[in-house]
């Protein structure tokens, strides 16, 4: 990875994704930014590192983006886009995280010419230990893949597809992924307080339980079933608790229903 400063950048939406990348993109050493935000409190985090603004007319004159981040709700795409249709054409790249969006759909919305990257990162980027899968759009140049690579390495891992359908099953997996994760501590959180542990005490052996064993994932050369495997012993606890989450109509078909919904979704949500 470049450890050249990060050219400047538009980041259109501050929201929950849009924070989460421009946190780690702060902490990367992002210097020259500004953020389009209609909401105030949402941009409040980054007040005095990069300049906020409420709507496109007020982005400075002469602000020259390489590349414009459209982190904004899918459904706000076709009112918001137009306004950035200025900035297509040039060099500018534009980088969209937006859930199902198509790349055509946004080029027509950017006037035709824009080079568009469809990307779908997920919110550990806030702490750079984000994935984030890109697939390219037409017209898009290798020094734009290039800055795009650096704007995603700066925030996680990534990865690159040239099939544009895949970022579907991508955005059911790893960027709506970190939710269900969440949710398992939930869950355990809860299941632990019925077995009559305190509130407290509960809610830390899950949460530690779960970032101990993501961080265990990401250090150990095992895989996770492996790893899954370490836990159980031959006729102990674990063991217990893994026939019920295994059964075929537990956990195998849930998480498959799970997923197929989420895709199902993204892809109802393609304009
Ligand atoms: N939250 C997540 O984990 C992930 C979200 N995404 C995608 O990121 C996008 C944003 O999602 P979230 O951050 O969760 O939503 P959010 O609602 O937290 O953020 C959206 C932000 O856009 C702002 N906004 C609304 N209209 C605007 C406009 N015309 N110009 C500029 N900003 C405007 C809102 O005030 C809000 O702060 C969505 O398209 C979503 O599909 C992608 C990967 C993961
Ligand atoms: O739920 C959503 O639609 C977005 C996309 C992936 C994560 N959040």
């Amino acid at each position: 990875m470049s450890d050249a400063p990060l050219p400047p950048l538009l980041l259109v939406g501050c929201g929950k994704m849009g924070g989460a990348m421009l946190a780690g993109w702060l902490e990367r050493g992002l210097t020259e930014a500004v953020v389009v935000e209609p909401h105030a409190a949402a941009a409040a985090a980054f007040a005095g590192k990069v300049t906020v603004v409420p709507e496109p007319a007020a982005i400075p004159a002469g602000f020259r983006p390489a590349a414009v981040v459209l982190a904004i709700k899918p459904q706000e795409a076709a009112a918001t886009l137009p306004a950035f249709a200025r900035l297509a054409g040039s060099e500018t790249l534009f980088l969209s995280i937006m859930a199902g969006r198509a790349i055509a759909g946004m080029r027509a919305l950017l006037g035709g010419e824009a080079a568009v990257i469809r990307a779908m990162p997920n919110t550990p980027a806030a702490v750079r230990q984000g994935f984030t899968v890109a697939c390219p759009g037409p017209g898009v140049t290798a020094a734009q893949r290039a800055l795009a690579d650096r704007l995603l390495s700066a925030i996680g891992e990534s990865a690159w597809v040239e099939e544009e359908g895949l970022i579907d099953p991508v955005t059911a997996v790893s960027g709506g992924g970190p939710a269900y994760v969440f949710l398992l501590a939930e869950l355990m959180e809860a299941a632990a307080i019925e077995q009559g542990l305190p509130p407290d005490l509960a809610r830390r052996m899950a949460q530690a339980t779960v970032a101990g064993s993501g961080a265990l994932l990401a250090a150990s050369a095992e895989d996770s079933a492996q790893l899954r495997k370490n836990v159980t012993s031959p006729k102990g606890t674990t063991e217990r608790a893994l026939a019920v989450l295994m059964a075929p109509e537990a956990w195998p078909a849930l998480m498959s229903q799970a997923i197929a919904a989420a895709t199902a979704r993204s892809r109802e949500l393609a304009g």
